[in-house]
């Protein structure tokens, strides 16, 4: 199976729509959605690649981030894909927890039995999606920037600082900084990619901007009413780490704000804002 249109709807003058396809390097079927905005009928936009975090699906952000009115206005498509392999071959975590397995891909390729056959979420993104998007949509993948939140900020991050020659600029909400060094991060990298911790630092934020040579725009938000702030965010390691590094970053403290998509929601606007200025 190639490219499966699932549905479509008009929306802020363009299109959100929803496709399935045949993984090659997921080995198993994969969901994702994609908004045109109107200037899509015209020629090849820009893009955004939002990468979501844990028990979300393609869908999560596409219902409920508001992010197509702006996307609609700057002129900019926004890939949202899901978060893991998914089918019934697919091994969850055997007690079904929802921070591993199924909806917790991590965005990184798995090296252990028996995940390693289908978790390969970061050669997915990298490349796999974006050679289909290229291929199938009006899309100049030449300017690209990519943003997510809570794993998918992880996701954002890590993919962006490893590949800067990919992207333009990189956003997060809420972004785990550091899975080596949390619960959430410590259990998928321990189950995927083995104990030994030395394989872990190519998919840690702090560890990949300490040795980062480029400079890429980052802008992240993180709400302080977040009740993942202290054992599984930290985005104090981040700071810290930036400025050791003297890699500048935009890092926000929203008063009040909690994990939620309406966090989301409040600051989608100019995160799209801040990519359209790095990508138009
Ligand atoms: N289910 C977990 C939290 C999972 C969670 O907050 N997931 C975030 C990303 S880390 C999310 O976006 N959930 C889906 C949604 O809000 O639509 C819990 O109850 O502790």
């Amino acid at each position: 199976m190639k490219l499966q249109k699932i549905s479509s709807a008009k929306c802020f003058d363009g299109e959100q729509l929803r496709y399935v396809h045949y993984s090659d390097v997921l080995q198993c079927e994969m969901k994702f959605s994609i908004f045109l905005p109107p200037k899509a009928k015209e020629g090849a936009v820009p893009v955004i690649y939002w990468l979501s975090g844990l028990t979300c699906t393609d869908e999560n952000f596409v219902t409920k981030a508001g992010a197509q009115e702006y996307a609609s206005d700057f002129g900019v498509a926004i890939v949202a894909p899901d978060t893991s392999p998914r089918g019934i071959d697919v091994p969850d975590d055997p007690e079904e927890a929802y921070d591993f397995g199924l909806g917790a891909g991590f965005y990184l390729n798995a090296t252990q039995e028996p995940w390693s056959k289908h978790y390969n979420m970061y050669d997915y993104i990298v490349h796999e999606l974006p050679q289909l998007i290229a291929s199938e949509f009006p899309i100049n993948s030449d300017l690209s920037s990519i943003s997510g939140h809570s794993m998918g900020g992880h996701g954002a991050l890590t993919i962006a600082l490893k590949n800067p020659e990919l992207f333009r600029s990189v956003s997060a909400f809420a972004p785990i900084c550091s899975p080596m060094q949390c619960p959430w991060g410590q259990k998928a990298f321990g189950n995927y990619l083995g104990d030994d911790e030395s394989r872990w630092k190519k998919y840690d934020t702090i560890e990949l901007i300490r040795k980062s040579t480029e400079r890429l725009p980052i802008l992240i938000d993180q709400g302080d009413a977040d009740n993942f702030l202290e054992a599984q965010l930290k985005p104090k390691l981040l700071e810290q780490a930036a400025m050791a590094a003297d890699y500048p970053i935009s890092l926000r403290i929203q008063s009040g704000y909690d994990h939620s998509y309406f966090f989301v929601a409040s600051f989608i606007g100019e995160h799209i804002k801040f990519h359209a200025k790095n990508l138009l």
